[in-house]
């Protein structure tokens, strides 16, 4: 299908107000959606339906599914030369927004000096003037400037409307294969890749990394630690490393998405205390930020080799069930011709309040920018 099909067929849903998501992966070339074929609101409780699902911040609370049986799935190649982005921001400060932040930030470390957690992720939400009739155009938008993330828009008339272009994996299950990352650190890019980290922003992400490790002991056969680089995500650096492993029999999605979620990368260390903390005083609710989304238990065909004297290799392809759930940062909600962007930063015991205060600033730019 061409693009400018696919848009029309998105336009068209969104105008019956119709449920629909549609999503680039990383680093692909395909843009995908799924059209829900009435507004019914379906839940899965146990990960095993086929679809699309959106999940929140708060584990207990319900995921939302868009059951593939249920929709109409097309897709069309990204058409890159579509749109003109980027616009400069003015740099006015919102003051008192500011100092709530910083005081927070204050308030978690010192809750981490009294040993009630090592580290907690503090977020708050910033308003912008935004029309609704402009969804599609800034997903547009998002799509040709975030190459390398998982960028969406998502409907629901009864949940919201959401979009963001995230650079963290929550996991990946192909067949008993299983990947995730541990994502934390960050720094402002100015050209280059090649920088140096300090103590602080290390030690931040090797508490997610421990963290999934012990999470996934028991779950995988054998785990490999990849590498830890720096990755780029729009105009921001963090620290990245892949974690590897097999599933081991009767670890269902289920099971994982659990261990997993929320990671110290959006919640904290240790966990439970970590979350009562952000609850109780972040003062706002994150509802879909910091949740997850993506596609759960997708068959796909697998052609073993793609050279042509393999021809008759290639019968023998198999079928391979594949989840891909991405963790929701760098995303806004459309609310009342509003937009509402999330933004956080993980808070351990060398932050300093008007640094991470600037981090969220700049984290806010990743979608700001396009509006
Ligand atoms: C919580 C966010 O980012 C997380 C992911 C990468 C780096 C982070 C950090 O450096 O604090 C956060 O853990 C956000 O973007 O709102």
């Amino acid at each position: 299908m061409t693009s400018s099909v696919f848009f029309d067929q998105l336009a068209l849903h969104f105008d019956k107000q119709l449920p629909f998501v549609a999503y680039k992966k990383p680093n692909q070339l395909e843009v995908k959606a799924m059209l829900q074929d009435s507004n019914q609101l379906h839940f899965t409780t146990n990960f095993e339906d086929s679809g699309f699902v959106f999940s929140p911040f708060k584990n207990e609370d319900n995921t939302v599914l868009f059951p593939l049986n249920k929709s109409q799935t097309i897709s069309c190649l990204h058409d890159s030369t579509t749109v003109d982005s980027k616009k400069q921001l003015s740099s006015t400060i919102n003051l008192s927004a500011k100092a709530k932040h910083i005081k927070l930030v204050e308030q978690a470390i010192v809750e981490i000096e009294n040993g009630r957690f090592k580290k907690v992720v503090i977020s708050r939400v910033e308003t912008e003037t935004f029309p609704e009739d402009n969804t599609l155009l800034l997903f547009k938008k998002l799509l040709a400037t975030y190459k390398t993330a998982m960028v969406y828009c998502w409907y629901h008339p009864k949940v919201g409307l959401w979009l963001g272009a995230t650079p963290e994996t929550l996991l990946k299950v192909e067949g008993n294969r299983f990947l995730t990352m541990s994502l934390a650190g960050t720094q402002q890019y100015k050209n280059t890749v090649d920088v140096q980290w300090q103590s602080k922003e290390q030690e931040e992400q090797q508490l997610v990394t421990d963290f999934i490790v012990g999470s996934l002991e028991s779950s995988l056969s054998s785990i490999n630690l990849g590498t830890t680089e720096t990755i780029k995500a729009g105009n921001l650096l963090h620290l990245q490393t892949k974690i590897s492993g097999l599933l081991k029999p009767k670890n269902g999605l289920q099971s994982v998405i659990a261990k997993l979620h929320p990671t110290p990368a959006v919640c904290g260390l240790p966990k439970e205390n970590a979350k009562q903390f952000i609850l109780k005083n972040e003062g706002y609710n994150r509802e879909y930020y910091t949740g997850f989304l993506g596609e759960i238990n997708i068959k796909q065909a697998k052609t073993r080799n793609t050279n042509r004297r393999n021809v008759e290799n290639n019968a023998y392809g198999s079928v391979k069930t594949i989840s891909h759930l991405f963790v929701n940062l760098r995303c806004l909600q459309i609310k009342d011709n509003q937009a509402l962007i999330y933004v956080g930063g993980g808070i351990t015991k060398d932050s300093i309040p008007e640094n991470e205060w600037e981090e969220t600033v700049a984290k806010s730019k990743t979608v700001k920018n396009l509006l």
